[in-house]
């Protein structure tokens, strides 16, 4: 399963806001396009986000490219930086809480830069971009698996050392939104940990919860659980407390959108009250994440910059006809539950809410764990 597929400059994403029902593959064929299939939330989830930000631009610069004759742009560094920047510009704005995009653009923005220190011509400037803009992309996967092992060991040696569990024995553990390969470019985070343990015999259960109101938990992460044979089990937002009085939850593992340099992390509204209810409850409570997520130049949760989506959309359900008709090929129908004369201003409807460090056990990164030391504060440099 994935989001997006390529071949050569060809783009596809499928279209999440009609899964699990509807599988349907859309081509991506400008930077725009890009644009509006992040803002409409077609394809979500913080490195997906960036890694086709990424692949559209070097989609746009390799067809530039082969045009005959190319045009003006390609013919420095600093005509091709000034001509992309208002595109780089643009694409940024598409959702503002997730910054693996504004890194990638970050990165992206870099290689202009070099290629004028490094009197390189506008051609090989633009390949360099291309370059630059494909591995956005295809680092993705690595890093992935290699964070999820990372705190998959820590979390069970954690849990063995102070005899919660015995060795070997599985564990369950409760995820958020969903953070799996829809989200990335494969293997995902947070439940790319769930998917190590399972693949090392060492899940219990997943309990993932439901998401609202883009129900990311029942739409997606249902799906990849299914898919992945994970045994596991979902819950509505408001069922965290219920479920950790009356069934073990071993470690809660969310994904995560930025984490400010303080260790206050931004991830799917829902995750603080998941965090809340892990501390009382005496569970450990982990944000996995790249190091692309990690963001020293916000100094802490309150300057990181929260999506609220448009109100309506905390109203609507997408879903098919209930019960199925045999024989009737599922369609997916989007249904508004609130009174229909609900004003606008009536609906609060962030999308991210903001985790404080305090309530944070341990960051997972692909460059190690960096655990709380018990304060308010969780010092990142050791795997930036
Ligand atoms: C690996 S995905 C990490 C986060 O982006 C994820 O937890 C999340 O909050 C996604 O929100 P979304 O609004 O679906 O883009």
């Amino acid at each position: 399963m994935t989001s997006i597929r390529t071949n050569g400059d060809e783009i596809e994403i499928v279209d999440q806001l009609l899964l699990p029902h509807v599988v349907r593959w859309v081509p991506v064929l400008t930077p725009e396009d890009a644009y509006d299939a992040i803002k409409s939330m077609k394809i979500r989830g913080a490195p997906a986000i960036a890694s086709l930000a990424a692949l559209s631009i070097a989609r746009y610069i390799s067809l530039a490219l082969s045009a005959s004759p190319p045009p003006s742009w390609l013919s420095t560094p600093a005509a091709l930086s000034s001509h992309l920047s208002p595109i780089l510009d643009h694409l940024l704005t598409s959702r503002p809480t997730a910054v693996n995009l504004s890194q990638a653009i970050t990165r992206i923005r870099s290689v202009f830069s070099k290629g004028e220190a490094q009197l390189l011509s506008g051609g090989d400037t633009a390949l360099a971009v291309i370059a630059e803009s494909r591995a956005v992309a295809d680092e993705d996967v690595g890093r992935n698996k290699a964070m999820s092992r990372l705190g998959a060991e820590w979390v069970l040696a954690m849990l063995e050392a102070e005899g919660t569990v015995a060795p070997g024995e599985p564990i369950n553990v409760l995820t958020v939104c969903n953070t799996g390969s829809l989200a990335t470019s494969g293997y995902g985070t947070a439940l790319g940990l769930i998917t190590h343990l399972h693949e090392q015999g060492r899940l219990g259960r997943a309990f993932y919860t439901q998401s609202a109101p883009y129900h990311q938990g029942t739409r997606l992460t249902a799906l990849e659980l299914l898919t992945l044979g994970v045994p596991s089990t979902m819950l509505c937002d408001t069922m965290v407390g219920s479920l950790m009085q009356h069934f073990k939850v071993h470690a809660v593992a969310v994904g995560a959108d930025r984490v400010a340099k303080n260790g206050d992390t931004a991830n799917k509204i829902g995750t603080y009250n998941a965090a809340v209810l892990a501390k009382r409850h005496g569970v450990p409570f982990l944000v996995v994440a790249p190091v692309s997520t990690l963001d020293p130049k916000t100094p802490s949760g309150k300057e990181i910059p929260i999506e609220h989506r448009p109100p309506m959309e905390a109203v609507l359900a997408r879903g098919v006809a209930y019960p199925p008709k045999e024989g009737v090929e599922a369609e997916q129908v989007v249904v508004q539950i609130a009174p229909p004369n609900l004003s606008l201003e009536g609906i609060y409807n962030p999308s991210f809410d903001v985790t404080p460090a305090e309530l944070i056990t341990a960051i997972v990164t692909e460059n190690g764990v960096v655990e709380n030391k018990g304060g308010e504060v969780i010092d990142l440099s050791s795997v930036l």
